[in-house]
């Protein structure tokens, strides 16, 4: 005789499961629900209980946890060992177990779950079935997924490749027992958190901390103002990346994952008030980071304009008490050092891609004024400065900025030329010690033509295409000069 244990929380299709499995000769073992429901269906069904000759207890946490249910689904059918203790036990082998899980993580999706709905909800017995069947896969076939019931018996009746069929089965099992296990750790910890909405009202959403150290947007100390919301936790991630960047003393204004002013200076005051001239636009409803303590001084200044968040080192108490005004500003004080081995994470169709975090920066000694025109000293400063945001920005990206701020941005075009366009565009001043930066290699001459007609006089780019001569040449006409990193910094 074979036997099918079955036994499962979402009841939808196990009747006709059940039916074919008898119309096959099966013999079916169920649990107390799922006996009930075969039953009224008129399917001759055994109760667990029968077989282990043990009542269920406890409102059902000891059902299926016994030697005898597990004993039939462990046993190697080849081990003369394990054949004569299923004899010497009365254990009769299963050859399939159909069974799916407490709902665990639709539980806790509940708004006011209780944590004792949510212990009541982690499955015990049901993934112990399912990692016995799925480890003896050599034996028994294992259906985690109702939607898997008409193949399954197809299969069956075919016989065909059912070796391989059992295996394919046992990595779903492990694969969604993993995430089961995975979703109680994200519960309790409170790793996991719903957030209002997703990036636009109709779309829900969740955060997962996996590693928020106090360096993070995620780890980050709150001091006022409302959750984050899905797009401040996106956009207030790219500030506090690229602020961190700076040794002297940053501001960063962030608008849609893109910095729209970037500035330096002697004191943070200054820093700021360069960021917020270089588009003070663009900066409203935006995020600002800042890479040294917020001042009395300095929260005066950003209380004068809306913002959705500011990340600061830390903030004065006179900082706090005065941008406090405000309900709904967050505060987020996050620590500035720098995780060299970060990795990045992007979900597409059918996986995820995963890669290091962008954190590198040419040497000096790897760069190279391939120009006959050497750049000055405003202009080199210039051109580092540009060069460290532009890898913030949206590919393709122009950056234009002078020794101290961003002048103008071009980001996320599809061609170079129409990225220094919108730059060129928006620039708030152009003169001689304005750099372009370029976050890849020029193509054609076209971008440098371009620049010479609005008088940009220093360009730095990576370098790297086969016609760079064309654009040196161009250069050189025009008077430009032009350093090559041999670093591109695409950002998709
Ligand atoms: N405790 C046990 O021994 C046990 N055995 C099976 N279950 C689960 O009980 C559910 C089915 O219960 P029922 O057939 O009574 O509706 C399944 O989701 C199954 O995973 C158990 N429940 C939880 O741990």
């Amino acid at each position: 005789m074979s036997y099918a244990l079955l036994s499962v929380s979402n009841k939808e299709g196990i009747i006709d499961f059940a039916k074919s499995l008898v119309e096959l000769g099966y013999d079916i073992i169920s649990t107390g629900g799922t006996f009930k429901a075969l039953q009224e269906a008129g399917i001759k069904v055994t109760p667990v209980s029968d077989v282990t000759q043990f009542e269920e207890i406890m409102n059902g946490r000891v059902k299926t946890l016994h030697p005898k249910i597990h004993g039939g689904i462990l046993a190697d059918r080849h081990n003369d060992e394990h054949v004569q203790a299923m004899d010497k036990h009365h254990i009769t082998p299963i050859d399939i177990v159909a069974v799916n899980l407490y709902p665990f993580e639709e539980t806790v999706a509940k708004e006011g779950v209780t944590e004792m709905d949510a212990i009541e909800n982690i499955d015990i017995g049901g993934p112990t079935m399912l990692r016995s069947a799925a480890k003896n896969f050599k034996h028994v076939l294992t259906i985690v997924d109702p939607s898997d019931y008409d193949e399954a018996i197809e299969r069956l009746k075919s016989g065909d490749d059912m070796d391989a069929y059992r295996k394919e089965k046992m990595i779903k099992v492990f694969n969604h027992t993993y995430h089961y296990d995975q979703a109680i750790v994200e519960f309790f910890s409170g790793a996991k958190a719903s957030l209002r909405y997703g990036e636009n009202p109709h779309q829900q959403a969740h955060l997962v901390r996996t590693n928020a150290t106090p360096n993070t947007i995620l780890g980050a100390v709150q001091h006022h103002g409302k959750p984050l919301s899905y797009n401040n936790i996106k956009d207030a991630d790219a500030a506090l990346n690229l602020v961190k960047q700076f040794d002297r003393a940053a501001a960063v204004a962030v608008k849609h994952m893109n910095p729209c002013g970037v500035g330096v200076g002697d004191s943070i005051e200054e820093a700021y008030d360069r960021a917020y001239a270089a588009d003070s636009m663009s900066i409203f409803g935006g995020i600002v980071a800042l890479n040294r303590p917020v001042t009395k001084a300095l929260a005066e200044k950003l209380h004068e304009i809306f913002l959705e968040v500011i990340i600061a080192p830390s903030f004065d108490d006179e900082a706090i008490e005065i941008l406090s005004q405000k309900k709904n500003i967050r505060l987020l004080e996050v620590k500035m050092d720098v995780d060299e081995d970060a990795t990045e994470f992007v979900s597409v169709s059918g996986g995820y891609l995963t890669q290091d975090v962008d954190q590198a920066f040419a040497r000096r000694e790897d760069m190279q004024v391939v120009t006959d025109k050497q750049p000055t000293k405003a202009q080199w400063e210039a051109a580092l400065l540009g060069l460290k945001v532009v890898k913030s920005v949206k590919s393709n990206a122009i950056l234009l900025s002078s020794p101290t701020h961003t002048v103008g941005i071009g980001a996320g075009q599809m061609n170079r030329v129409g990225a220094l366009k919108i730059a060129i565009e928006r620039a708030t001043e152009l003169n001689e010690n304005i750099a372009l930066a370029s976050d890849g290699f020029f193509p054609m001459r076209d971008t440098v033509d371009l620049a010479a007609e609005h008088g940009i006089q220093c360009i730095i780019q990576p370098g790297g295409s086969i016609k760079d001569q064309q654009s040196i040449d161009a250069c050189n006409e025009h008077g430009i000069a032009m350093i090559t990193t041999g670093m591109r910094h695409f950002k998709h």
